[in-house]
């Protein structure tokens, strides 16, 4: 993308940062959703992904159109926001009012990536994420994440049956993918990414080491079904194995933690294996981290 297009895709008129908005309304949770994908994309340096330094193994991406690619999703989010509200409860209308606007936002955001798919997974993980808060100003993040699995359990009616790369080595390695990270309540977050967060502030760590760390906490155990496609079972080990020993070496932030982590950037490039299942989880994970009341 050239600096015109980008400019071009910075300035959607949806787009209205420095408008105040009341907590909770569905702006501010748009707001918060767009904030996420952006820290998300910023913080450096994750292995494998786009990020300030480089674009990782994606030579079809970088930070630019991750940054406009998540503004691009803000009417998304907002209008999830809204559906939830309108029909106060999960079921199946609301699920499939979701649906619809998921596809919308995949629109959107091809349109704004000239067909490169950014944030795919994020938009369905977050997106479930925004709809149940949207539903419950009160609730934890656990509880929020329960909620939002609970939606992702009612079938979409409108679905198209894509045999998409997640679809397929789902079928091929027997593995779990986005859809039933979702259903289970985002097991990957609440068990492994937000403590892990939490854990790592308490320890004194900076704030962008600490979100490494939730990120690696997430890594060592997801099946990620953009790295089983690129790099089959072997790739998969070599992150999971990879993530967990920079946390046993003290995680990103001590010097023994660091060596591991330059180690597994450089195996996950040679593999041209990238985690982006992970990097929406740790967007799920900022966003509950912010959203949750408690
Ligand atoms: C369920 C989704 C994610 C499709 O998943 P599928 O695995 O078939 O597709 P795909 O290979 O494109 O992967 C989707 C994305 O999930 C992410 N991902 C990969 N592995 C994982 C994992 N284990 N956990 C979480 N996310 C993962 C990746 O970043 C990838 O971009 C979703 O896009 C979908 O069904 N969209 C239809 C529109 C819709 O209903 N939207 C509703 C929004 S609430
Ligand atoms: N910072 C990031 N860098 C790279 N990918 C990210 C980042 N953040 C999130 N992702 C996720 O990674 C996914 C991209 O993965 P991938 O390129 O493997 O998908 P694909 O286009 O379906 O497959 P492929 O490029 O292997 O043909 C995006 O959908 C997005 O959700």
């Amino acid at each position: 993308m050239n600096a015109h297009d980008l400019h071009t895709a910075l300035n959607r008129p949806a787009w209205q940062p420095t408008r105040p908005v009341a907590p909770g309304a569905a702006e501010h949770l748009a707001d918060l959703a767009v904030e996420a994908l952006i820290d998300e994309a910023d913080l450096s340096p994750k292995p494998g992904l786009v990020d300030r330094r480089s674009s990782g193994a994606h030579a079809d991406m970088t930070l630019g159109l991750m940054h406009a690619s998540a503004l691009a999703l803000w009417p998304c989010f907002r209008d999830m926001a809204d559906a939830a509200r309108h029909h106060a409860e999960i079921g199946q209308p609301l699920r499939a009012a979701l649906g619809r606007i998921g596809r919308e936002g995949e629109a959107a955001m091809l349109a704004t990536t000239a067909g490169v798919n950014t944030h795919r997974g994020a938009i369905w993980a977050l997106g479930l994420l925004v709809a149940a808060r949207a539903l419950d100003s009160n609730a934890d993040a656990a509880t929020l994440a329960q909620r939002a699995g609970r939606i992702a359990l009612f079938d979409d009616p409108a679905a198209t049956n894509q045999d998409s790369h997640g679809a397929q080595v789902r079928r091929r390695h027997a593995a779990s993918g986005a859809r039933e990270q979702a259903q289970q309540g985002f097991p990957a977050v609440t068990g492994h990414g937000l403590p892990q967060l939490r854990r790592s502030r308490a320890a004194g760590a900076s704030e962008a080491h600490a979100r490494l760390d939730a990120l690696l906490a997430i890594m060592a155990t997801l099946s990620d079904t953009c790295v089983l496609w690129r790099a089959g079972p072997q790739g998969l080990q070599v992150l999971q194995q990879g993530a967990r020993a920079v946390l046993d070496d003290g995680g990103s932030a001590s010097l023994g933690g660091r060596r591991q982590l330059r180690q597994l950037d450089a195996l996950l490039l040679r593999l041209n294996a990238s985690p982006g299942g992970a990097a929406d989880l740790l967007a799920a994970c900022l966003f509950l981290d912010t959203a949750g009341s408690l």
